[in-house]
């Protein structure tokens, strides 16, 4: 079995989508590869291509950057790329738009087949439709705040009233009110970090894509920018494709993660499902440090119900986070319900919590792996 045999198939695995995907366009991706190197695209189709990225490069001087890669991105979803460094992710990324050219797969993204667009349509959906913010921002230094957020209006023939217009409605967006004059060298990295998503949104893309965009930033910024990041979801709805390395990052943002390793996917799914779940020690190794009672749901601790069970517990959904639903349920003499769309579908008792709280107490090498898997249906 391949590792992208153990994962969820796209169409199967439905997204938590937070924003109202209002002028936001899906993404899908079919069996994209990309090689760097001689003669590429004949390797695709023999027996070199299931070669590991160490023997295939030793046996023809090629390096696998996307290794046969298919998933979608719903509208209006924040879809996250993670791995480790030489993963394939920002590979990936510039595949999206061709920034980099695949060696072979298909690219949809809302309406348009990317991969078949003349040169003149892939600049236009680069002007119009997908938007990139990258970790280094790229601003204009001898550009003012709002010159530099109007810059691809400028670009698309906007005329000068007009594009300071919407400039300005983006920089009181992303909370950059009252630097409008200021240039790219008198604010700190976040504030930077700020004027490049304002540029990302000025032209109102149906398309985000992140490519690590807050790694230059200490902690405390990248906090912020994460909560910013959260914040303009629910505002603009749009979709996003989030690169990082993070793992924290990654839960904190996705509402459904992908994650690589040498080109390939290890395995796609929300949260709780790479966090309760991992599709293999790969993932398993990544998640052990991450405090489960965060991320886990009550869906993989409950149990199924008995006849002999007490009405009278609290009612919760499945996707009640478990650190959320400790409290009450640990202060009630009865175990929780757990009730989707007015149908009872589990029980919760208190040792199923205690499980997971505890678990994430004890030093990593004494914690059980996928705390609560066992009971997940
Ligand atoms: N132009 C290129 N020519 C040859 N190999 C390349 C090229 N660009 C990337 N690679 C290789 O492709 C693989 C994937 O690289 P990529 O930069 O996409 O990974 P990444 O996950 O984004 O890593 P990082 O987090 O370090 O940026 C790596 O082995 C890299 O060395």
């Amino acid at each position: 079995m391949t590792a992208t045999d153990a994962r969820p198939s796209p169409e199967t695995s439905g997204p938590a989508v937070r924003g109202s995907g209002s002028g936001s366009a899906g993404l899908e991706v079919r069996n994209l590869w990309k090689i760097f190197g001689p003669r590429a695209d004949k390797i695709i189709g023999t027996p070199d291509a299931v070669l590991s990225r160490a023997d295939l490069k030793a046996k023809t001087g090629c390096v696998v950057g996307v290794k046969d890669v298919s998933f979608d991105v719903h509208p209006g979803e924040v879809f996250v790329v993670m791995g480790l460094s030489g993963s394939g992710k920002s590979t990936l990324v510039r595949c999206l738009t061709r920034l980099i050219e695949p060696t072979h797969g298909t690219v949809r993204i809302g309406d348009d087949e990317v991969t078949s667009c003349s040169e003149a349509q892939l600049r236009e959906l680069r002007r119009t439709q997908v938007s990139m913010v990258f970790q280094h921002f790229g601003l204009l230094p001898h550009k003012q705040v709002i010159d530099n957020v109007a810059y691809g209006l400028e670009v698309r023939g906007l005329g000068k009233k007009e594009r300071r217009a919407k400039a300005a409605e983006v920089v009181e967006l992303v909370g950059l009110a009252g630097y409008e004059t200021s240039y790219p060298d008198q604010l700190s990295g976040g504030m930077q970090q700020r004027v490049g998503l304002a540029r990302a949104l000025a032209g109102d893309p149906s398309m985000l894509l992140f490519d690590e965009p807050f790694s230059a930033l200490d902690p405390l910024i990248r906090r912020d920018m994460q909560n910013e990041v959260i914040r303009l979801h629910h505002e603009v709805g749009k979709t996003m494709v989030f690169i990082t390395h993070d793992l924290a990052e990654a839960l904190k943002l996705g509402d459904r993660i992908m994650i690589l390793r040498d080109g390939e996917v290890v395995q796609i799914g929300t949260p709780d499902e790479v966090v309760g779940a991992p599709a293999d020690d790969y993932v398993a190794d990544f998640t052990s440090d991450v405090p489960r009672s965060h991320v886990l749901t009550l869906k993989w601790v409950m149990r199924d119900p008995r006849p002999d069970d007490s009405s009278e517990g609290p009612v919760m959904s499945s996707s009640t986070i478990v650190r959320e639903a400790a409290q009450a349920a640990l202060a009630s003499d009865h175990p929780v319900r757990v009730v989707d769309d007015g149908k009872l579908v589990g029980i919760v008792d208190d040792d199923a919590i205690l499980r997971v709280v505890v678990a994430e107490e004890a030093p990593p090498s004494q914690r059980t792996r996928g705390a609560g898997a066992g009971t997940h249906r």
